[in-house]
């Protein structure tokens, strides 16, 4: 008959995917019961009661069981933590100020765009990304994040303010037919009123579009961060324990140990890198010539030094900025643009990494499909 510590080690293999830790070190084992005939029953306490993961959980914690010698059968039952039970977790992972249970329950995918400086394309990237998810068919939204140096509802051609729902909730507005955008612009009495937030206002304003906004039902968030490693990054990364960051630098090698700074941010709060995209890579002029006007080497460098993958290298192209002003994405006015195959590739290999929700959830409010040349799948 296996003995009850056999059960517990092997149980510590199983990882919750949000919180990263193993589900014993979590205290999310409420009981483990051995029948003589080698039938073992496991009882699992989740965070909430709805857990998207929890057919996961009952896979995992069938597998390592199912493992052990003299273990007959398994069963898996789930109940939830109680909400002392909860708040002692929350001290144990050091974010007592998280967000309410549900806040984003909704939202399959958080992304947060991020990178070690200004300049760098950011911005340009998380609007033609969410262009880019939405165009193949997700539901995508961008919350602008940078509030300092706020662009995206300029670069996705939504101004305005938005409406509050019957229950109280800020409705996005929308961006070409579907994308959901939220950013302070929104919420400023003048276009360009400069920003003067410090501390705990931003924070409440950073939690409030997390909180009291209607996402609805997204299969990617993809979050504009300030460039840098300040407070608002910090805030976010806190507060967003199911988020991955995707860093953006460009090719000069030099630019690679201020890029990590934002990786290694991420990596405090237990967060993982889903990947980099170089911006700004070779220039291809229209005789076919290649002007690496800011070096070379820099994503692929990045990428390995993390361990993680290089999505793209996206080409400079004037385009991309033009369109950018327009509030058009390069990625729907031309989707076979150098610019815009590269995006696509990186959005597709998000996809291929952070899949969407599954069919289940699905609501119309999905893209259209891309009209360009279909492109091969990321690794
Ligand atoms: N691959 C590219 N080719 C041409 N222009 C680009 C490219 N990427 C970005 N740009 C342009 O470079 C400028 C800076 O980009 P963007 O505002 O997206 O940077 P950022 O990293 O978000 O900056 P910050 O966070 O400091 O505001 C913009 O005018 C943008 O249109």
């Amino acid at each position: 008959m296996p003995s009850r510590s056999e059960i517990i080690e092997a149980l510590r293999a199983v990882i919750d995917p949000e919180l990263r830790r193993d589900i014993v070190s979590l205290g999310m084992v409420r009981s483990v019961e051995i029948a003589p005939d080698g039938r073992v029953s496991v009882v699992v306490a989740l965070t909430t009661p709805g857990c998207p993961i929890r057919a996961q959980f009952e896979r995992s914690v069938r597998q390592v069981v199912s493992g052990i010698e003299g273990v007959a059968s398994v069963d898996v039952a789930f109940d939830v933590l109680s909400p002392e039970e909860k708040q002692r977790l929350q001290q144990q992972l050091g974010r007592p100020q998280g967000l309410p249970d549900g806040a984003l329950a909704q939202v399959a995918n958080v992304i947060c765009v991020a990178s070690g400086k200004g300049g760098v394309g950011k911005s340009t990237l998380t609007a033609n990304l969410a262009a880019a998810l939405f165009a193949e068919g997700h539901r995508a939204a961008a919350l602008d994040a940078d509030v300092w140096g706020y662009s995206i509802p300029r670069m996705l051609g939504v101004h305005g303010r938005p409406r509050v729902s019957a229950q109280r909730k800020i409705v996005p507005l929308v961006a070409h037919g579907g994308i959901r955008v939220i950013s302070i612009e929104f919420f400023l009495s003048e276009r360009d009123q400069a920003i003067t937030w410090r501390g705990p206002m931003l924070h409440k304003a950073l939690r409030q579009f997390l909180e009291d906004v209607e996402w609805g039902e997204l299969d990617y968030l993809l979050i504009d961060l300030p460039p840098g490693t300040g407070d608002v990054s910090m805030t976010l990364a806190q507060l967003l324990p199911q988020a991955r960051f995707l860093i953006v630098t460009t090719p000069q090698p030099a630019a690679q140990s201020v890029a990590k700074r934002a990786a290694e941010l991420a990596r405090r709060y237990g967060l993982e890198i889903a990947g980099v995209v170089e911006n700004m890579s070779a220039f291809v002029a229209p005789d076919g010539s290649r002007h690496a006007i800011f070096g070379s080497g820099g994503g692929e460098a990045l990428a390995e030094e993390l361990a993680a993958p290089l999505l793209a290298s996206v080409p400079l192209q004037p385009e991309l900025r033009a369109c950018a002003d327009q509030g058009k994405p390069l990625v729907l006015v031309d989707p076979d643009a150098p610019a815009s195959q590269a995006i696509r590739h990186a959005a597709r290999g998000l996809v291929a990494e952070m899949p969407p929700a599954p069919p289940s959830l699905a609501s119309p409010a999905r893209g259209a499909g891309i009209s360009g040349t279909p492109l091969p799948m990321a690794h």
